[in-house]
């Protein structure tokens, strides 16, 4: 999918919501446990009740690991099961020498037809670009995350003349490797206060915002301070989305969390309709 397709779609849905699939058999309603393949089961339920309202689905890839060759098919037929207009995101956070990366981009992209992966910076360019290579599918670099943990290392200020933070080291390099139109970055919503700064360097790049909702991140603030001239923002909020209610209501009330979310969007989005 292209930056121009996904900015359209965002202006038709009125929505830049990002779906997290974190799928915790443990979680699941109990009258999905008898049914075939229950993470199966319940993610179509909840893609079926908020395709309408979202333009993209991010699959965390640890809660299908987790369970082994069994979590792999469930993943495989959730992908198969999200329309083709609706941007996809591996969460799986890869990064590696060259050629063992090259394997990765073939697993999310070729594999499975996911149109985009999340990777960590760490290991520099032969550890990135070998993602950048195909046509159409896009890598969501690690900038500034929403974890606590991000003070760590990404807020590390470096001692190069202007004062600067690791994780704006990372921006300006890696724009270096790849362009708006097949990179993205994650800044967590918790991080809302740096986001300006983000800006100053990757003003035409979409940003993957995970945050709002359960890890308490400001939607209107990530908003204001983050929208770009093609809005440049995919929100992503998983569990207080796929787990509104543990009962058999559970994507009704899915799409009613959704909902919510999609009309402050919307009033955000008022400039640009
Ligand atoms: O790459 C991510 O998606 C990610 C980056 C980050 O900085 N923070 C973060 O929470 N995430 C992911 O976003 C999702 C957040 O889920 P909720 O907190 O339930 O909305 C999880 O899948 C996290 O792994």
């Amino acid at each position: 999918m292209t930056r121009a397709q996904l900015f359209e779609q965002i202006l038709q849905k009125k929505s830049y919501l990002c779906v997290g699939l974190d799928t915790d058999p443990e979680k699941l309603p109990e009258h999905l446990l008898d049914t075939e393949d229950p993470v199966f089961e319940f993610n179509r339920q909840i893609i079926d009740a908020t395709a309408d309202l979202c333009v993209a689905y991010k699959p965390n890839i640890a809660f299908y690991e987790a369970q082994g060759p069994v979590g792999w098919m469930s993943l495989s037929k959730t992908l198969q099961h999200i329309p083709d207009n609706i941007f996809t995101i591996a969460d799986a956070k890869r990064g590696d020498i060259g050629n063992t990366s090259e394997l990765y981009a073939r697993a999310f992209f070729d594999t499975m037809s996911f149109d985009s992966i999340t990777v960590a910076p760490y290991m520099g360019s032969d550890s990135v670009t070998p993602f950048l290579r195909k046509e159409g599918k896009w890598v969501i670099l690690l900038a500034l995350t929403s974890n606590p943990g991000s003070q760590d290392f990404q807020m590390l200020p470096l001692k190069n003349g202007e004062p600067e933070y690791l994780f704006e080291q990372v921006l300006k390099t890696s724009a270096t490797w790849a362009t708006p139109d097949n990179m993205m970055y994650v800044v967590g919503a918790t991080r809302a206060d740096f986001v300006e700064r983000v800006r100053a360097i990757v003003p035409d790049s979409f940003l993957l915002v995970p945050g709002v909702g359960a890890q308490g991140g400001s939607l209107e603030d990530i908003s204001r301070l983050g929208m770009n001239k093609e809005c440049g923002l995919l929100v992503n909020s998983t569990r207080a989305i796929i787990y509104a209610s543990s009962g058999r209501d559970f994507a009704e009330k899915a799409r009613e969390a959704a909902l919510e979310v999609q009309q402050e969007m919307a009033q955000y989005l008022e400039k640009f309709l």
